[in-house]
């Protein structure tokens, strides 16, 4: 209520004028199935892609420390695991790969597409064992290098684009014809959209393999345990030359615009709660397009940490973080809490 600044106003009931219709909003959700109508995007099944590490040691099953709950695989454990949550409703999955071997890394990241490496292995029996689920790849170099970087690099240390691009297509085009429906590249070398598409239209494969980028990539401190599972921390330096700067709004606007234009067919920002702007960002920009955010390793940790401490509920967080995410406009959701998000979905 406005003052006149020299009498001051006190109310009384008097004053009290009669509700107005309009301020009654909480006869909108005061019912369970009202607060879902009250969700513009919905949290289905269909929304989650679970990330899985896979090994070269076919019969690995080893839990990861720093990500509760997830285990590295080897390619006959992880399919049994991977059919028991289809039977749950899983729809998607991303492979990355994570070779052990003594001699499997190198500067060309040759190990990527080996034809008997982990990622072309699964993809196949992932295949024939689960003929209706969504099989992505994530692509990049920095898994399978000697130094952890996620191209090729000069004497400097730098990277290489020309090279770079020619090889993520090689590895793109290579998961595509093992049968992965979707490539997602993740390595932020400029000019691969391009490069993928022109392999996979080259390779007869573009009208069946989806072309996912990860285009607003920021470097921050959010991946550390992901790069502990993959093994993929580089050697020296960092990622701040490919990936965009946390404050970097406009480059990823920029990236984005430019991998539509390059022919992307999806869009993915990451990491997701701390990039809710660029979420929303993405989809203006590509309104077009389905929208995939991943909550990434560092922030399924911090959820975990905090839900120990007592500081939040699990399952409470875990579900207004992707409520975050699906309102900011993304429609599908990379998360390590898939497994969970298929029982709770249940549970409703
Ligand atoms: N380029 C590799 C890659 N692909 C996905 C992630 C992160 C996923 C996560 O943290 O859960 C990373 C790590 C990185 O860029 O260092
Ligand atoms: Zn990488
Ligand atoms: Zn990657």
């Amino acid at each position: 209520m406005a003052t006149n600044g020299t009498k001051k106003h006190v109310a009384t009931y008097t004053d009290a004028q009669p509700t107005q219709i309009s301020s009654i909003l909480s006869g909108g959700y005061h019912h369970p199935l009202l607060r879902q109508w009250q969700n513009e995007r919905q949290l289905t099944k269909s929304s989650l892609i679970y990330p899985l590490f896979i090994t070269d040691n076919e019969d690995e099953e080893t839990p990861i420390d720093s990500l509760p709950g997830q285990k590295r695989w080897g390619v006959k454990k992880v399919v049994p695991y991977v059919e028991s949550l289809v039977a749950k409703g899983l729809k998607a999955v991303i492979l990355f790969g994570v070779p052990l071997a003594e001699d499997a890394k190198d500067p060309y990241a040759t190990s990527a597409d080996d034809p008997n490496g982990p990622v072309i292995l699964t993809i196949k029996a992932l295949r024939v064992a689960c003929p209706d689920l969504f099989i992505m790849t994530d692509v990049c170099m920095c898994e399978y290098t000697s130094h952890g970087h996620c191209g090729i690099l000069r004497e400097d240390g730098t990277i290489i684009r020309e090279e770079s691009v020619r090889r993520l297509a090689a590895i793109a085009v290579n998961y595509a014809k093992a049968g992965a429906h979707c490539v997602a590249p993740s390595d932020m070398v400029d000019g691969r959209i391009l490069a993928i598409k022109q392999g996979l239209l080259d390779a007869g494969l573009a009208h069946k393999c989806m072309l996912m980028s990860y285009s607003a990539k920021f470097s921050g401190n959010l991946y550390g345990p992901f790069r502990d599972a993959a093994g993929s921390a580089p050697s020296f330096g960092d990622r701040k030359c490919y990936q965009l700067p946390p404050g970097g709004r406009g480059l990823a606007r920029r990236a984005i615009a430019r991998d539509i234009e390059e022919g992307a067919d999806g869009i993915m920002v990451k990491p997701s709660t701390f990039y809710l702007d660029i979420i929303s960002d993405a989809k203006e920009l590509a309104r077009d397009l389905p929208i995939c955010t991943y909550q990434v390793s560092g922030e399924f940790a911090m959820l975990h940490a905090a839900a120990e401490k007592g500081v939040v509920d699990l399952k409470t967080i875990a579900y207004e973080a992707a409520y975050g995410c699906l309102r900011a406009g993304a429609t599908l959701i990379i998360t390590y809490f898939t497994p969970d998000f298929l029982d709770w979905l249940d549970e409703q």
